[in-house]
C-alpha cells in the first residue's frame, strides 16, 4: 500500500506522448495551449478614448469644437491648443490631445465647449500598449483556454490556435449485480450508476467519454472487453471488481492484456483498492466499485492524469483552507476525504459518509481532507478541495 502523495507522484512522473492539433478559436475553449502566444502588436494599438465626450487640447475652461471622431474612424486628426473634438468610447485620440472630458461634465453652445471640472492631464485616455506590449508573452504552453483567454486571443487578431489533443477516454463497469437505470430490477440487483457519474465528471472537466459498456463478472468477458476498449483508448476507466473477492477479475485481466501495474492500493479512505497501470502510451485506472470511492478517486487521482495528458501546466482541483462550522472527530488511521459543503467561507462535513453512499457527495460541493485521526473544534481551519 502506498501513500496518497506517492500515488500522485507516480501519476505526475509519467512520460506522456502528446499530440497537437490546430483548432478554430470558436472551438478552443477548454483545451490547453501547446504553443506560446506573444502579442503581435501593442494592445491597445492606438491611444483611444475611455468615454463618450470631448478630446481637448490644453487645459482651459472652454474650447472651440472643431469636429467629431467616431469609433472605427481611421483618419488622422489633430487638435490645436484651445480646440476640442467630439469623441466616443474606443475612438482614436487626435494628436495633441491633453485629456478627454466626459460629456456629462460639459455644456455645448454655438460650437463652444464649457468644461465644469478641473481637467487632469491624460484623463480618460487609454494609452497604446497599456494592456500588452508588442512581443510580450501572453500565454505559455499548458495554459487552459478560458472564455476570457478566448477573448484575449481574439483581440490579438488570431482565429486559430495550436492545442494539445484530449485523451480518448472509455469506461467499463463490471459486476453481475448491476442493471441499467430505466429497467425494472429484482431483489439482489442494483442500478449501475458509476459509469454515469464518471461520464458526467469527465464532461464537467472538459473531457468526453467516447464509449462505455458493462461487463459481467466473467474472467474471459472482462479480459476480452478490456482488450477491445484498451485498443481504442488513451485512458481506460474501469469500475468495480478490483478488490480481493472471488469475482474480482479486473487486475488479472489487465495483466493478461499486457498492462503494467504502476500502483495498486492507496492508504486512503475511500478508494483504497485503486489500481493504476499503463501499456505503452495508454493508461488504465481500475476504480473501486463503491460509488463514493469511484468518484473520489476520479477527482483526486484520475483528473490530474487526464489534465497532464492534455498538456496542462497545472493539475488538480482548487484547494482552500477555511474554518469548519462545527466540531468534528475522526478516529481512523487512514487519511480521509470527507464529503462536505462549503458555504459563506465555512465548511460543514455532511452525514452519510460511507463509501457505498453517493448521497452526501450529491448534496456537497467539496471534500475535507484529514491526513489521519483528528479532533477539531468549531472554527478550526481545515483543508478543503472544491469538487
Ligand atoms: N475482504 C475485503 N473486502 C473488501 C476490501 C478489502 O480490502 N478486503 N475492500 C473494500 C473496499 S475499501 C472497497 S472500496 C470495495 C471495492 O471493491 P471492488 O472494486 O471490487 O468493487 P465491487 O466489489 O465490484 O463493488 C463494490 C460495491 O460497489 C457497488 N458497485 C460496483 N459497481 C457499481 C456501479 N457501476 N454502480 C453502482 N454501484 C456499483 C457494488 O454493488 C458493491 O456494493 O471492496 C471492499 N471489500
Ligand atoms: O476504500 Mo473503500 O473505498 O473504503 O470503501
Amino acid at each position: 500500500m502506498i501513500s496518497i502523495e506517492q500515488a500522485l507522484k507516480i501519476v505526475e512522473q509519467q512520460e506522456i506522448e502528446r499530440k497537437t492539433s490546430d483548432v478554430d478559436l470558436d472551438d478552443s475553449h477548454g483545451f490547453y495551449l501547446s504553443e506560446k502566444i506573444s502579442s503581435p502588436f501593442d494592445l491597445p494599438s492606438f491611444d483611444n478614448s475611455a468615454m463618450d465626450g470631448y478630446a481637448v487640447s490644453g487645459i482651459y475652461d472652454y474650447y472651440e469644437i472643431v469636429g467629431e471622431i467616431a469609433a472605427g474612424d481611421t483618419s488622422e486628426k489633430s487638435l490645436q491648443s484651445g480646440e476640442a473634438m467630439r469623441i466616443f468610447t474606443g475612438a482614436k485620440i487626435p494628436s495633441n490631445t491633453t485629456a478627454v472630458v466626459m460629456q456629462e461634465r460639459t455644456n455645448e453652445e454655438d460650437s463652444v465647449l464649457h468644461v465644469d471640472e478641473r481637467i487632469s492631464e491624460g484623463q480618460h485616455i487609454r494609452r497604446q500598449g497599456n494592456e500588452l506590449a508588442l512581443g510580450e508573452t501572453v500565454f505559455a504552453p499548458g495554459h487552459l483556454i478560458s472564455p476570457a483567454s478566448v477573448g484575449l486571443i481574439g483581440s490579438l487578431g488570431l482565429n486559430r490556435v495550436t492545442v494539445f489533443k484530449k485523451p480518448d477516454v472509455r469506461i467499463i463497469s463490471t459486476g453481475n449485480e448491476l442493471i441499467p437505470p430505466g429497467e425494472s430490477k429484482s431483489e439482489g440487483q442494483i442500478y449501475e450508476s458509476n459509469s454515469y457519474a464518471l461520464q458526467s465528471a469527465l464532461n464537467r472537466f472538459g473531457f468526453e467519454c467516447r464509449e462505455k459498456t458493462h461487463i459481467k463478472d466473467d474472467f474471459s468477458a472482462v479480459k476480452s472487453g478490456i482488450a477491445e476498449y484498451l485498443d481504442r483508448s488513451d485512458v481506460l476507466l474501469l469500475s468495480g471488481g478490483i478488490s480481493v473477492g472471488d469475482y474480482d477479475f479486473v487486475k488479472q485481466a489487465l495483466e493478461e492484456n499486457g498492462v503494467t501495474q504502476l500502483f495498486y492500493k492507496i492508504f486512503q479512505k475511500p478508494g483504497k483498492p485503486l489500481y493504476f497501470g499503463r501499456k505503452e502510451n495508454k493508461f488504465v485506472f481500475a476504480l473501486p466499485g463503491n460509488p463514493a470511492s469511484s468518484l473520489t478517486c476520479f477527482y483526486i487521482h484520475v483528473l490530474p492524469l487526464l489534465q497532464r495528458f492534455s498538456g496542462a501546466a497545472e493539475t488538480g482541483l482548487q484547494r482552500l483552507s477555511i474554518p469548519i462550522s462545527h466540531e468534528f472527530e475522526y478516529g481512523s488511521e487512514r487519511p480521509i476525504f470527507l464529503k462536505a459543503h462549503v458555504d459563506n467561507q465555512t465548511v460543514s462535513i455532511l452525514n452519510r459518509q460511507s463509501s457505498s453512499m453517493i448521497h452526501s457527495m450529491a448534496m456537497g460541493n467539496a471534500l475535507v481532507f484529514f491526513d489521519g485521526p483528528k479532533s477539531v473544534p468549531e472554527g478550526e481551519i481545515v483543508e478543503v478541495i472544491l469538487i
